[in-house]
């Protein structure tokens, strides 16, 4: 470098040294009003509707070059480690540690909260029902793969309401020591991310036995022992076992995504943006599941996902899985759902909960 460079250097690290005592100030000053802002709250401390709104509040202000993503990335973390200052939040996801739901928890409540593995989608229910923890993630749907139907059927049975949303962008690697595919002699990964890299499975790992293992991470724990083996799996597996990425996206569908809700003992005030979800039932007639929605349609209330299942309590043949847009506190919304339960064998109203913001 020249000595002109080297000065031009020393001159801009000199501002970045001022800015980032600024950003730390500003940032102390934030945390202080959290801390007031915990005081004078009643009820739960963390809200999901402030924080979307303070993440939509800063994608429209941002004035570049970072990108939305990255500042709402930011603010995420500034939020939860404010909130932290509040009150430690306890989150219990499908585990092991490497999963995607850890990704997802993570995404939607930061680096602060003590993240808590469960071992079923049933566990991190329990965990959240008994008040173990406060808030829950589990995966409700995947583009390719569809409903997760256990996560379906404990919303019907269990005692918790909706708080939230998280989309994550599914990204499957296959990771080993092996040095290339040719010494892999088997694949362990969970059946759904199996199937979500079934053409590149053909095509590159044909012959090649695949093991189907309770979850990707549990998949990466077997690969890391096993010099002969691989799993598909998620980068955070690959970190936290130390696996080698051998080939990276194999998914086959380029917009892969996994979506999760956020479950606890409530939901969540109006944001402007939200969804409600419900799970409701018709009566044994012809016509009647046309009948149950038609108070959407008459309030212009749009329908965002319709998913149904065949109804395990022996009362009604099917149970009907609804979003919708808006929240049940907003008149169309709440005018459309007392309409509904008028007519409907069986109704429950999830939740609402702002939509995912970043
Ligand atoms: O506004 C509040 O209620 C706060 O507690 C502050 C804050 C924040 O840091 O902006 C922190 C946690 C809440 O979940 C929402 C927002």
């Amino acid at each position: 470098m020249s000595a002109e460079q080297t000065e031009a250097l020393l001159t801009v690290r000199k501002d970045i040294d001022r800015l980032d005592a600024e950003i730390l100030q500003r940032l102390a000053e934030r945390a202080r009003c959290a801390q007031r802002v915990g005081e004078i709250k009643k009820g739960p401390l963390y809200r999901p509707e402030r924080e979307a709104q303070v993440l939509r509040n800063i994608a429209e202000k941002n004035p570049g070059p970072l990108s939305n993503e990255a500042v709402q990335r930011i603010f995420r973390e500034i939020m939860s480690w404010c909130l932290a200052l509040e009150q430690p939040l306890k989150v219990a996801y499908l585990g092991p540690h490497g999963t995607y739901s850890e990704s997802a928890a993570s995404k939607h409540f930061g680096g602060a909260p003590d993240l808590q593995p469960q071992q079923t989608i049933d566990d991190v229910f329990h965990a959240v029902e008994a008040g173990a923890a406060a808030y829950g993630v589990v995966p409700v749907e995947n583009s390719t793969e569809g409903a997760v139907g256990r996560t379906l059927d404990l919303f019907m049975s269990g005692n918790v309401s909706v708080c939230g949303e998280v989309s994550l962008r599914v990204r499957q690697n296959l990771m080993t020591h092996a040095a290339d595919m040719s010494q892999v002699k088997r694949i362990y990964s969970h059946s759904q991310s199996l199937s979500q890299c079934n053409d590149w499975l053909a095509h590159h790992a044909h012959g090649i036995p695949r093991l189907s293992v309770s979850s990707n991470a549990e998949a990466a724990r077997l690969a890391a022992e096993d010099k002969e083996a691989a799993a598909i799996a998620g980068e955070r597996a690959a970190q936290h076992f130390a696996l080698p990425i051998l080939h990276a996206n194999i998914e086959d569908d380029p917009n892969n995504t996994t979506r999760f809700l956020v479950i606890s003992a409530h939901d969540a005030s109006p944001s402007g943006r939200d969804k409600t979800s419900i799970v409701c039932s018709a009566l044994h007639k012809p016509g009647a599941v046309h009948a149950l929605l038609q108070p959407f349609a008459d309030e212009g209330v749009s329908m965002t996902k319709f998913e149904s299942r065949p109804s395990r309590t022996g009362l009604w043949e099917y149970v009907f899985y609804v979003d919708v847009e808006g929240h049940r506190e907003d008149p169309a919304v709440a005018r459309a759902l007392a309409a509904l339960a008028d007519r409907a064998a069986f109704l429950k109203v999830l939740g609402s909960y702002p939509v995912a913001a970043i």
